[in-house]
């Protein structure tokens, strides 16, 4: 599967390193307004390929991208320290008015996957300004919260995180909701995992956690300047989901037509991810606090939308 990757900063890179080593790619084509940092990270990414997983990679125009099942859009500003990614959005809505209409142009069958922040509002003008299907434009969204989640919840519950079965559900950013009524550790509620393991979620754990996720990006962007590792693993394994038809659940966000009578509104919720794109879209049951919160955030969203 050929991904094309536009915008190969800091997460545009780490996208297409994690593609290359999880093998998420047959093909791999980076584009960037800055064709020399594009050409740089191509030639550093191949350079892993012999110790990964058989891929090409290589930079070019937008030419380039022909024939690409997925188009990663990575491209425009980030936050800089203290800054939400809400305040990115005129600036970043520029970009893609500029970039759509090119991809689209050589590569109109592709599913387009969006990082660039606020990556709901975002998915919502990618999906105005592509008119693709809702389900062919999809937004990182939560994929990057829920991994942060089940890291923190799994180090706290001394157990992997892959046994963490839960989502962060909402906007990629500060109205998030971790529904945690919602998550089960191995098969078990995730309150009764905790007892038997003798680490219960006091009052106390549940807030650390809760505000170790929401305020994850604002932490790390302090100490490095930007975040990448992260969300380059999201939005491969997202590829990887859709080139394997996977069907996997994912908690990715695309525009949906009403969440609890607001909408249409770009948000995550928990979706099954395969070839097609997002093939169906699951309403967890929620505690009430849970599910007021998840209103209140598709609410926040669509006043940014409607905004513009
Ligand atoms: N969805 C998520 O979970 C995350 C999203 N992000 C977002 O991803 C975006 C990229 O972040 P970074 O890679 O750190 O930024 P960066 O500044 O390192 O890279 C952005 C790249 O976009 C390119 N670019 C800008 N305008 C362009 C245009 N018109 N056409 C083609 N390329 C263009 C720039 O030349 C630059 O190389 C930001 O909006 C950031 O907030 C960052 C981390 C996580
Ligand atoms: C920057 C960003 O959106 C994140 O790391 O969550």
């Amino acid at each position: 599967m050929k991904v094309g990757i536009v915008g190969t900063g800091m997460v545009g890179s780490a996208a297409g390193y994690a593609l290359a080593l999880r093998g998420g790619a047959s093909r791999i084509v980076l584009v960037d307004r800055n064709a020399a940092l594009a050409s740089a990270q191509a030639e550093d990414i191949a350079h892993a390929v012999p110790f990964a997983h058989a891929c090409a990679v290589e930079a070019g125009g937008y030419d380039a991208l022909h024939g690409a099942a997925v188009v990663i859009l990575a491209c425009g500003v980030a936050q800089k320290p203290g800054e939400s990614r809400l305040s990115l959005l005129t600036r970043n809505r520029d970009v893609f008015a500029e970039v759509i209409g090119q991809v689209l142009a050589v590569a109109p069958d592709a599913i387009l996957l969006v990082a660039s922040n606020p990556v709901d509002v975002m998915t919502q003008i990618a999906r105005d300004l592509s008119g693709l299907p809702a389900e062919r434009v999809i937004g990182s969204g939560t994929i990057l919260d829920t991994a942060r989640f089940r890291a923190m919840l799994g180090a706290h519950l001394g157990v992997a995180a892959q046994s963490v079965h839960g989502y962060v559900l909402g906007e990629h950013g500060d109205s998030e909701v971790l529904a945690w009524s919602a998550t089960r550790v191995g098969s078990e509620p995730v309150s009764s995992f905790a007892a038997q393991v003798s680490a219960p979620i006091t009052e106390d754990v549940r807030a650390r956690i809760d505000q170790g996720v929401r305020r994850a990006a604002y932490r790390i962007i302090e100490g490095k300047g930007a975040t990448w590792y992260g969300i380059g693993a999201g939005l491969a394994r997202i590829c990887q989901a859709i080139r394997d038809d996977q069907r996997a659940v994912l908690s990715v966000s695309i525009v949906t037509p009403e969440v609890d009578g607001v909408g249409p509104v770009a948000l995550s919720l928990p979706r099954v991810v395969g070839r097609e794109g997002v093939v169906a879209t699951l309403m967890p049951e929620l505690a009430p606090d849970e599910r007021a919160g998840l209103r209140a955030s598709a609410e926040i969203l669509k006043a940014s939308a409607e905004g513009l």
